[in-house]
């Protein structure tokens, strides 16, 4: 089963109601609590003030046509009109303080997750699609939104207007009440059995959107894999089966929909049938006036409003109930790698680094992926880390970041436990330059000064100049000020890292680690890259997940990582003396570096 078709079942659309989840969403409206009161009493005025309307014009048919009162339908006449007038501006008024509060507790909401999301260690989004994350950022927070506005006040307005209509109805003559609610058990039973189909189907027909927006999503990303290996025809199959699914969805879920909903007013219909018909009886009986007759019926009309209104808050009650388990899964995971309560400034540092008996694993109850680790580095020293793909090269580099707490064992800088010192003053003195490097959108001064906002416009031009980048900028129109997409999309692969090494150096980290770039550039880019290396490298410890000879041979310390373990250490010399996995990598290399030369040699 492909990625996309685990998405659609994966995230459930609607939860039982939940006491707990549900007292945490109104802390939300704590702080404005007062607004939120006003807004129910003029809700409640509001609600009132309509109820009076058929009673009003029962009084003006009544009293005013029936027995001619001309002054009673002035009176009652601009009585109706004010309660028009009164009721738009309260109604003006709660929307806007509604939409107000509610735009407000969707910001503090987005603020916090989003906050809260930038604190959370590596492992948070080591098993989460980012796609997911995102989407409890906008739609969870909107169904939470949605709910303690608009949908609370709802609940408040429309339960007291259902109440008050039946109050009425039945204060008005409760056998008529009586008879025109006869139908309502077969309703009760219809809509209880046919609701959850509905709602089954239309959460069929989001589930299969947003299917369809992944399938979308990664045939954009990938377009140049899918072309490449022409896998258009299959692609098509799959879009097709998860279109057509949702296509016969939402098909289903309509035709419920226009089936139920005409059958609720047609069910309706006949209690208000039976009411008009003994109605009219009685009023030709003179048991009842015409201007009563028609306001019961005015009445019963109204009734169905609020029913239909409530049902719907139902349904955004219980979508907000799954939103904000979601939310508050979130809210609740504390983040694991966190200043201790005894952390203290990390000073300004050396660069002196040491794995002492470092074990770590990625997940509690599996295996460790390193074992035992011991090595030490010198200030200013150059490692570099070989070794097999999954070895645990990048591990080591996180556990030395503190991305990860080591599970057994220390890291030392300068001897000081990185357990024992701030993440900020730790983080600060250390840079890295990935395999993939990350540009964000903004100018490219920008994004140079992305580890130091302070850095002076000649500390920049420096930079910029030690790491080669003087020259790409010096091409674009704009200069640093030339806006970046996203991932820097308007730069080629080597502008690209340049750019990173520049924001490093900017930044003037005392231990460096580098991903090298395997990508391959041309020869006149990777000799810029080299010389750039160099400076950036200068004077600093430094770590490289290496991938070329060169750079390995380079290396005052090489690590040779495999299964989780140092299986060799020492330099390029010691290692080749040594004759063991090193040496073996090392001709390996040297032999394929030959083939390809002589192949080309031959071509
Ligand atoms: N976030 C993670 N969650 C769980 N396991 C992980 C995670 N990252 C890496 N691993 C596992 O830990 C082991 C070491 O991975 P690591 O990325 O450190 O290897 P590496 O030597 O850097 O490999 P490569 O050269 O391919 O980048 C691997 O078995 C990998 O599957």
């Amino acid at each position: 089963m492909s990625q996309v078709e685990w998405d659609m079942d994966e995230e459930a659309d609607e939860k039982p109601f939940n006491m707990k989840h549900m007292r945490r969403m109104l802390q939300y409206l704590v702080p404005y609590r007062r607004l939120m009161t006003g807004v129910v009493v003029i809700v409640l005025i509001n609600m009132l003030l309509s109820l009076s309307e058929p009673i009003i014009l029962a009084y003006i048919i009544d009293i005013g046509i029936s027995e001619g009162n001309i002054a009673a339908i002035h009176i009652l006449g601009a009585a109706l009109l004010g309660i028009k007038l009164v009721s738009w501006l309260f109604s003006f008024m709660h929307t806007r303080w509604i939409n107000f509060t509610g735009q407000r507790i969707l910001f503090d909401l987005r603020q916090q997750l989003f906050n809260h999301l930038q604190s959370l260690s590596f492992r948070f989004f080591d098993g989460r699609p980012a796609g997911k994350i995102m989407s409890r950022i906008t739609n969870d927070t909107n169904a939470i939104g949605e709910l303690i506005n608009g949908g609370l006040i709802t609940m408040v307005m429309e339960t007291t207007h259902l109440l008050g209509i039946v109050i009425i109805l039945f204060w008005m003559d409760w056998q008529l009440a009586l008879l025109s609610f006869i139908m309502l058990p077969l309703l009760y039973v219809i809509v209880a059995k046919l609701r959850p189909k509905i709602e089954g189907s239309w959460s069929r027909s989001r589930s299969t959107m947003s299917a369809i927006n992944g399938n979308l999503n990664e045939t954009i990303q990938g377009i140049r894999v899918i072309q490449a290996f022409s896998r258009q025809r299959v692609n098509n199959e799959k879009f097709n089966g998860i279109n057509t699914r949702n296509k016969q969805a939402f098909m289903r879920a309509i035709t419920l929909e226009s089936t139920v909903y005409p059958l609720v007013e047609m069910i309706g219909m006949i209690g208000t049938c039976i009411v008009v018909w003994f109605g009219a009886v009685r009023v030709l009986e003179g048991a009842i006036t015409l201007g009563f007759i028609m306001a019961f019926i005015n009445y019963l009309w109204r009734f169905w409003g609020p029913l239909s209104a409530l049902s719907k808050v139902y349904s955004q009650l219980l979508s907000a109930m799954a939103s904000a388990e979601r939310i508050f899964e979130v809210l609740d995971t504390a983040p694991e790698v966190k200043n201790s309560s005894r952390a203290r400034e990390l000073p300004s540092i050396r660069g002196d680094v040491s794995f002492e008996g470092v074990s770590f694993r990625y997940e509690e109850n599996k295996p460790n992926v390193l074992h035992d680790v011991s090595f030490h580095v010198k200030a200013g020293q150059r490692v570099a880390l070989v070794g097999p793909t999954g070895a645990g090269k990048s591990t080591i580099v996180n556990l030395l970041m503190r991305f990860y707490e080591a599970t057994e064992g220390a890291v030392r800088i300068d001897g000081i436990d990185v357990k024992d010192v701030t993440l900020e003053s730790l983080r600060k003195q250390m840079g890295i330059v990935l395999q993939d490097s990350f540009i964000f959108a903004g100018t490219i001064e920008q994004n140079m000064r992305y580890g130091n906002e302070e850095a002076t416009e000649e500390q920049l031009r420096n930079a910029a100049e030690s790491v080669r980048l003087d020259r790409v900028v010096a091409q674009l129109s704009h200069g640093y000020q030339t806006e970046l997409e996203e991932r820097g999309s308007k730069l080629s692969v080597g502008q690209r890292q340049l750019l990173t090494f520049g924001r490093v150096l900017l930044s003037d980290p005392r231990i460096l680690i580098l991903d090298e770039a395997t990508s391959s550039v041309d020869t006149e880019t990777e000799q810029h890259i080299q010389e750039a290396l160099q400076t950036l490298l200068a004077g600093r410890t430094a770590f490289i997940i290496a991938h070329r000879l060169s750079t390995i041979k380079d290396a005052d310390l090489i690590l040779v990582v495999e299964d989780g373990r140092i299986a060799e250490q020492g330099s390029h010399e010691m290692l080749m003396k040594h004759g063991g996995i090193y040496a073996n990598l090392v001709l390996t290399q040297l032999s394929m570096q030959e083939s390809v030369i002589l192949q080309s040699s031959h071509s």
